[in-house]
This record gives structure tokens, sequence and C-alpha cells, in this order.
């Protein structure tokens, strides 16, 4: 059997992401689509990655086999709607879009279809991607291998059991990127105020940052454990520790974090 064809519905940020990290793990550009409404990025995708674009998205909804919607939340229902009902036959439907329930969806779609819900995030581009998928009922078993392998080719990927769960996923790891690009700027920001050149401070802060997530998933203690060893009794690390946890630091995280997940569910109605 050949290698399915995987079209991408909306060509930004996150398609562009989920394509960069695919070739480099033996997708073949010959079998990638890409459509969206702006020239620009359709010759920019085209440039990039030398894979076939298309001003129609009809015409992805016909040819590929797997068809990935990558348009904002506000634009799935007139996509949707505009697709032909006459797909690719045994055609599996993916949307990233956040806050788009599979009700909504497979209204719009028609009830057949089989459609994965999946909440990836941005560091696919680097293939270091982690997503959150969850299958209707009208998935089958090879469908489901399909859209873990396309997940899997970027990072790693996990099935959830209830579609609700999709917006807690997308307050961690949807979202999760912003919050620590949010972290390294403020470290960064407050490193130069303690008297290091700017360029210093960042580099400080990306190397810790990396060697930080990097042996805390490679370790058999938790993050705790880990936090405590670097933090000497008496000592510096507990100083700050000791702030944060005063300024209410978990507080604050948590706090942030629920807006990210109510935020979703109230797309899932404003939306639908
Ligand atoms: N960015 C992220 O980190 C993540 C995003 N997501 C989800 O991914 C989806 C896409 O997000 P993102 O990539 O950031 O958004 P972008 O705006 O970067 O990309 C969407 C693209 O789709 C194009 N588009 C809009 N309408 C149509 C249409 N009718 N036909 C074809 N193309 C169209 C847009 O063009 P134009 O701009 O001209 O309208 C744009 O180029 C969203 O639903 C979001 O919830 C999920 C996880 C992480
Ligand atoms: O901010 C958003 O709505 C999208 C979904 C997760 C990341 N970006």
């Amino acid at each position: 059997m050949s290698a399915p064809t995987i079209g991408f519905i909306g060509a930004g940020n996150m398609a562009t992401s989920l394509i960069g990290g695919m070739l480099q793990q033996n997708f073949k550009a010959s079998r990638i689509m890409a459509s969206d409404h702006s020239v620009e990025q359709r010759d920019k995708l085209a440039r990039q990655f030398g894979i076939r674009t298309s001003a129609d998205n009809t015409e992805l909804a016909r040819e590929c086999d797997v068809l990935v919607l990558a348009v904002k939340p506000q634009g799935m229902q007139a996509v949707c709607r505009a697709l032909p009902s006459e797909r690719k036959d045994g055609q599996l439907v993916i949307s990233i879009a956040a806050g788009i329930s599979c009700q909504s969806l497979g209204q719009w779609l028609g009830e057949g279809t089989a459609l994965v819900r999946c909440m990836p995030n941005t560091p696919s581009l680097r293939r270091q991607g982690v997503s959150g998928l969850f299958a209707t009922e009208q998935v089958n078993e090879g469908q489901k291998q399909l859209a873990e392998s396309i997940l899997n080719a970027v990072g790693i990927s996990l099935w959830l059991s209830e579609e609700a769960q999709i917006d807690a996923v997308t307050a961690v790891s949807g979202s999760g990127p912003a919050y620590f690009f949010y972290l390294i700027e403020a470290m960064t920001a407050a490193g130069e105020q303690l008297g290091l050149p700017r360029e210093t401070a960042e580099r400080l802060t990306l190397f810790t940052a990396l060697g930080a997530a990097d042996m805390a998933v490679h370790s058999d203690v938790d993050a705790a454990e880990l936090r405590r060893r670097v933090s000497s009794p008496g000592g510096t690390t507990e100083q700050a520790i000791n702030s944060f946890a005063r300024d209410g630091f978990p507080e604050i995280i948590a706090r942030g974090m629920q807006a990210a997940a109510s935020r979703g569910a109230e797309l899932s109605r404003e939306l639908a």
C-alpha cells in the first residue's frame, strides 16, 4: 500500500510546525499538501518544504487520506461546511482547533466522519512536541495508528479517554510553551537587572531551561525532589523559592491554567 496523503487546511503556525517536524521523520514532501487562502502563506510553505499547495480546500478533501483542520477555531465552521460531502474514501479528519467539539465537527462534516480531536503544540517543529488525542467511535484501529504515526513523528502523543480532557491538555501543553517562553523572558530581564549583559542572561536562562527539562524527563525522582537537591539549606536557591512561594507562585500558575481551560470550554459553547 502506498503512503497516505496528508492535507493541511490552514497553513499557519501550527501546520508549519507539524509539517516541518514530519519532513524530518520520513514523511515525504510529495505526500503532504497544504491549502490556505493567503498566497504568501502558500508560497512560504511551498518554498520552505517543497510540498504541494492549493487555494482550494475542496481539492485536499477529495485527494487526501488524512485531512488536518488547522484554521483558527472561529473559522472552523465555515471551512467544514464548505467542504464537499463526497471526500476521499476512508478519510480520517484530524482537528487541532482549541475548543471545537467532535459534536460540532460531526454536524458540520457529516455524522459518519471518522474524527480525531488533537491538541498538539509548537515544539513539534523541533520534533519535541506533545499531543493529546481523542478519537470518536467512527475511528477504526488503522486510522488511530495513522493519527498516532503523524503526531509521534513530531514528538509524543497520548490518547485521552474523554473528550473534555482536551481542555485540560490545552491548558497544560497546548498553551504551555508560551508559559515557559514567558518565564524565559522574565528570567532574562531579571538577569539583566542583576548586572549581566542581555545576551549572557538569555543564554544562561535558555540552557538552564533546556538542562532542567532534560534532567527532569530522564530522572527517576520527581521535580520536587530535583528542586530540593538544588536548594542547599541556608543557601541561595532556598531564598528564591521562599520568595516565589510567599508571592503565591503555585496559585498564580493554577489560576492562569484554569483560565486557559475555561476558555477552551467557553469556545466549545460559543462556536457550536
Ligand atoms: N499556535 C499554537 O500553538 C497552537 C494552535 N492550535 C490550534 O491550531 C489552529 C491553528 O492555529 P495557528 O496555526 O496558530 O493559526 P494561524 O492563524 O497561524 O493559521 C491558520 C491559517 O489558516 C488560514 N485560513 C483561515 N481561513 C481559511 C480558509 N477558509 N481556508 C484556508 N485557510 C484558511 C489563515 O489565513 P489568514 O491568517 O489569512 O486568515 C492562516 O494562515 C487553531 O485552531 C488553534 O486553536 C493548537 C495547538 C497549538
Ligand atoms: O492560544 C490558543 O488558543 C492556541 C491553542 C493552544 C495554543 N494556542
